[in-house]
């Protein structure tokens, strides 16, 4: 493999460079540069699986060269969260991206260069430069994790600093992510197109996540709940016309309740429990209680599964985040 760190990986060799000196791959990337060559950027935490490969189609599609980072973020894990069980299978990710014939190289930086000034988790601990956006990252998956979207957006800020992509892909799949980093790239006049790519879906409809790994079969089983809650709610939408919050979230509340007990009533060895469910115009994210005919919106959640929390949304009245 072309690395020029000290990576040891068991991946076939010579296929796709690998970078884990921020100094190397900005030389690499000056010989993009030097021939004109546009740059689609894809930035993940690893653990690879579809939803991933889509984003680094759609960006060959649209740009010259992808380049993929591979970066477990300190800085968007709370000190419950699951920052040190999070997988970690860059072999599998590697081979993947060999698979698609579209990635021109790997970043795969280190904690000690992402943070000069040192990372912890505890935030009021924390020193150095960090990214926030205010009014975006507060409420929904901002209220059960109030670090996430700070961590996301510092994270994302160094990455651009690092690839200075001409254009970057996200999954909407994690949509306030999308909306939160389309506002940092406008606030901070970033010259960077951000695109939004819809969710890659198992058969069964369960959004692809790298924490579906954490899933046993029986909890596999249920962990459409959220898939069937979300769809549930915009087919009253969609078909009843409904527009009062409680009359569309109902059906999605009444899904997760009885998917809960059912869990229960088997004496499976987990619980099934809703973290919340959320409706918000597509701007401003602020929780609607009447959706307006043709109102650009949001609908979306997140579930424990035993101590897996999932999340999915899908779009009313819009295509792109
Ligand atoms: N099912 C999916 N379809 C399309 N894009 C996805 C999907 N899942 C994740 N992505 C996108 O891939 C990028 C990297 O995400 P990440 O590495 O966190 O994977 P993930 O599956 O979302 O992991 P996690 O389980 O931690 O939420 C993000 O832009 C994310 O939105
Ligand atoms: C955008 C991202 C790679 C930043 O760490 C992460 O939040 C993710 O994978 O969605
Ligand atoms: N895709 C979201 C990354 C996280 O949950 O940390």
């Amino acid at each position: 493999m072309a690395t020029t760190g000290a990576i040891t990986t068991n991946a076939p060799t010579g296929e796709i460079p690998v970078f884990d000196s921020i100094a190397a791959f900005r030389a690499w990337r000056k010989g993009l540069a030097r021939q004109e060559k546009t740059v689609g950027f894809v930035p993940t935490m690893g653990a690879l699986h579809e939803g991933h490969l889509s984003l680094v189609e759609t960006a060959s599609k649209e740009c010259d060269a992808v380049v993929v980072s591979i970066f477990v973020n300190p800085a968007q894990f709370a000190p419950h969260e699951d920052l040190d069980r999070y997988p970690r299978t860059f072999d599998t990710d590697y081979a993947s991206l060999v698979s698609t014939k579209s990635c021109a190289a790997i970043l795969l930086p280190k904690v000690s260069e992402m943070y000069p000034a040192g990372i912890t988790l505890d935030r009021s601990q924390q020193r150095g430069a960090f990214v926030e956006v205010q009014g975006l990252s507060h409420q929904m998956e901002g209220i059960p994790r109030p670090h996430f979207f700070r961590g996301v957006a510092t994270v994302v800020a160094k990455l651009f600093n690092i690839v200075q992509p001409d254009r970057a892909f996200f999954g909407q799949k994690d949509a306030q992510q999308c909306v939160v980093l389309r506002a940092m790239i406008r606030d901070l006049l970033m010259p960077i197109r951000m695109r939004s790519v819809p969710t890659c879906r198992e058969a069964d409809g369960l959004a692809m996540s790298s924490r579906n790994r954490y899933l046993t079969p029986e909890m596999r089983e249920v962990a459409t709940v959220l898939y069937k809650a979300i769809s549930a709610a915009k087919e009253a939408i969609v078909k009843n016309g409904a527009q009062e919050r409680t009359a569309i979230l109902q059906p999605a509340y009444r899904i997760i309740e009885q998917v809960s007990q059912q869990v229960k009533a088997q004496g499976l060895p987990f619980e099934v429990r809703l973290d919340y469910l959320s409706l918000v115009d597509v701007e401003t994210l602020s929780e609607l209680e009447i959706l307006g005919k043709n109102q650009a919106a949001i609908l979306s959640g997140a579930v424990y599964i035993g101590t897996t929390r999932l999340i999915d949304n899908t779009l009313i009245n819009t295509e792109e985040l």
